[in-house]
């Protein structure tokens, strides 16, 4: 690391000049559609690095953000890594965020905390899964965006087409305000519709961009387009819509402010384009962030007033109001816990004492960095709208921290639930610690990962978002904590809940010789009410007896009794969700009814009242984006026809391959990357995320049963 890098450059020891001119931006897509690839050229364009690396380059040195090395071996995104960079005017705070699926929770802290986005397409696979899923997450934080499409050198790129996608599958309305001159490998430029000029870039990685006149043969197409573009924006932007029907011609500095407004109100998405890897159209992207993208004073953030019934209050990016920020990223690493911190309200300086919100606790700012990859620059304090890292403060991830004066939590982020597990165990005995350690770090840096201890086998069970995610974390526990690690069968995260409602009137009654036992429990289990699809609520018990026919001390009992029965369920031995269980009436003893007995008695009373009750086990399902060229599709469609998978979709693509969508039980999915690898000779790709929650189909239900029943007769 270079020595000026660690003692920080005078000029950024404070924070950023003026707010006004930042912009804390994004960088989301579908796996590989060229988000770290663009975002090395960014660094590039803006000085950051002097040289450009490829991702999976026959350099060998990787892309500056993948500074893991797990992610520069594999080629992808595993953590979202952040920088900062001057473009002509503008701070930008950039985030390269991962395309797995599997790593989902990065994309989804990245959105929390930044003010809008830029959303990568492929110019040859189009709008594909994840491109929605990622634009579901833009719209649940309010991100304005600009789309990009990328890799129009590649084969097969074709701009019309998936402006088309983009416009038919997007909510966003969107409309595009380049062309580009030539596609594929003829790609050479881009035209910019509102000021009606050619771009080319040439020179050493396109640093040098020439503007010139339009060629004859593009200026119909760009002026469709432009009219088409105006029209849009007249329906989305008032001001322009008034200038539009008043027969006024609309100025490009007209065109632009709209742009500006509706992209900012989530009106609008302003289409890009060009080719990351072959270096065009990048520049042009960055004059878009800081034109059309708005500053941190401009995007409304609230938080939650904890002293006033959590009444939300909007934050103002005020220097000078009491302070406001939340950790959203942590990392460990050797100088201790670093702090990704968003700052919302107020000054943040070096040597403070901040209040987090969640424990009440006062802690130390010791040191303070701005981040660049892997490296850091020393800074002394920092103000609303920006974003930093900090070290000396032990907290959670998504805890709020304020000057101590006020008692606010900023709203939290959408952690979605695990949906496989498999256990993990160290090879060697003497490393238990070294695993423990690397566990507990783990856990803390990522709320999709967790970790739990069978009861009965006493195995370490790891949960997370799909394979990819668990073998990366067994890949990081051996090469950062030197534990070689063995991994169990990979298993679904089932669910168990029933559709019914079932009545129960159950005794147990013990009383013969000595103490006895007796308990009555009288009421019913039903589903929850109002659970929305693919929602996991805890299972609820509602006590509506009237009379003292049972105790305040056995009601608590039952309740226990009742959690007991829930967190492993009857049927496979995965928690049940979405069930109440209704206590309207009871019986007691006098001398014989204990804790003990009402316990017995809520146990019997599941039992009793489960097999009138609809009893269902729920698995998840998965979409499977695959994309493989023509001559493999029997076989393909074959293997996932036999995994249970149902096609919903198929698209052709221009470049000899299609794309099919399909949907399969994800305990179906084990292995799939291996299959269609082996399937397509190497040349398909395949990209899988969780659907919904669906009830596992009545013949596998009860293979799933047996399954269960005779393991546990086996441990009795
Ligand atoms: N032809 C062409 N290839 C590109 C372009 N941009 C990226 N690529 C290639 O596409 C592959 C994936 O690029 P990345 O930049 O790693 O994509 P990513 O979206 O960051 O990938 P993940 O983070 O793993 O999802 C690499 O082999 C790149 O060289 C482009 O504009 N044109």
């Amino acid at each position: 690391m270079l020595s000026w890098l660690r003692k920080g450059i005078p000029s950024l020891c404070r924070g950023f000049a003026d707010m006004s001119k930042v912009r804390n931006i994004g960088i989301s897509a579908h796996i590989d559609s060229g988000k770290t690839t663009f975002t090395e050229r960014v660094l590039y364009y803006t000085g950051k690095i002097k040289e450009i690396h490829e991702v999976k380059g026959n350099d060998r040195v990787g892309a500056k953000m993948d500074s893991m090395e797990l992610e520069r071996e594999r080629g992808i995104t595993i953590q979202s890594a952040a920088t900062f960079c001057k473009w002509k005017n503008w701070d930008i705070n950039l985030i390269d965020t991962p395309g797995h699926v599997d790593f989902t929770i990065e994309v989804e802290r990245a959105l929390r905390v930044l003010d809008s986005a830029i959303l990568l397409v492929c110019g040859a696979s189009s709008v594909q899964s994840q491109t929605l899923t990622v634009d579901r997450q833009m719209r649940r934080y309010k991100v304005p965006r600009i789309t990009f499409i990328n890799k129009l050198d590649r084969a097969g790129a074709n701009h019309n087409v998936v402006i088309k996608a983009i416009q038919e599958k997007l909510p966003v309305i969107s409309a595009p305000i380049q062309i580009p001159m030539g596609l594929e490998s003829q790609f050479e430029g881009l035209i910019d519709i509102i000021d009606r000029k050619a771009y080319y870039f040439l020179g050493n990685h396109g640093v040098d961009i020439q503007i010139k006149d339009v060629p004859a043969k593009y200026v119909k197409e760009m002026e469709e387009r432009r009219e088409k573009l105006i029209e849009t924006l007249a329906d989305v932007d008032d001001i322009l819509a008034e200038k539009f029907l008043s027969g006024e011609v609309p100025t490009t500095d007209d065109i632009k402010q709209a742009i500006r407004r509706s992209t900012i109100a989530l009106k609008f998405s302003p289409i890009m384009m060009g080719s990351a890897y072959k270096n065009k159209g990048v520049q042009l992207a960055l004059d878009a962030v800081g034109e059309y993208l708005p500053s941190p004073s401009e995007v409304p953030n609230t938080a939650l007033d904890l002293s006033n019934k959590e009444a939300p209050v909007l934050l103002s990016t005020d220097p000078k109001k009491p302070l406001v920020c939340l950790g959203f990223k942590l990392e460990e690493n050797r100088f201790g816990q670093l702090t990704y911190t968003r700052i919302y309200q107020g000054k943040l300086k070096r040597g403070d004492f901040i209040t987090n919100t969640s424990t009440g606790k006062k802690v130390k700012v010791s040191r303070m960095v701005r981040m660049h990859s892997n490296e850091m620059i020393e800074i002394n304090e920092s103000e609303a709208g920006d974003i930093c890292a900090i070290f000396g403060i032990e907290c959670n991830s998504g805890e709020t921290f304020t000057d101590g004066t006020i008692n606010y939590a900023m709203s939290s982020m959408f952690v979605p639930e695990p949906v496989m597990s498999l256990s993990i165990k160290p090879v060697k005995k003497d490393s238990n610690e070294k695993f423990a350690k690397a566990l507990t770090k783990f856990i803390r840096e990522d709320p999709t990962f967790r970790v739990r201890q069978d009861e009965e086998s006493g195995e370490t069970i790891i949960s997370g978002m799909g394979e990819l995610h668990l073998q990366i974390y067994a890949e990081r526990i051996r090469r950062e904590f030197e534990v070689d690690v063995e991994l169990g069968a990979p298993t679904v995260n089932y669910r168990e809940t029933i559709t019914k409602k079932s009545p129960f009137n159950y005794l147990h009654k013990k009383q013969t010789g000595g103490s006895g036992q007796y308990a009555g429990v009288v009421g019913y289990i039903e589903p929850m009410p109002d659970v929305k699809p693919n929602e996991f609520k805890e299972c609820k018990f509602i006590d509506k007896t009237t009379g003292m026919n049972i105790g305040p001390e056995f009601i608590s009992a039952i309740e226990k009794g009742f959690k007991m029965c829930v967190k492993k369920g009857p049927q496979v031995g995965y928690p049940v969700v979405n069930l109440q269980y209704v206590l309207t009436d009871g019986m007691t003893h006098i001398v014989d009814s204990n804790t003990h007995a009402f316990i017995a008695a809520t146990k019997g009373s599941f039992r009793q009242a489960l097999p009138g009750a609809g009893q269902t086990i729920l698995e998840p399902v998965m979409t499977v984006e695959i994309t493989i060229p023509f001559e493999f599709q029997t076989q393909v469609i074959g293997g996932l026809i036999k995994r249970r998978g149902v096609i919903k979709d198929t698209y052709r693509r221009d470049n000899g391959c299609m794309a099919l969508i399909a949907e399969a039980p994800l305990a179906r999915m084990f292995g799939y990357a291996s299959e269609i690898r082996s399937n397509t000779q190497g040349q398909g790709e395949f990209s899988m995320e969780f659907n919904r929650m669906e009830p596992v189909e009545e013949g596998e239900a009860a293979i799933l049963r047996d399954t269960y029943k005779n393991r546990e007769d086996d441990e009795y």
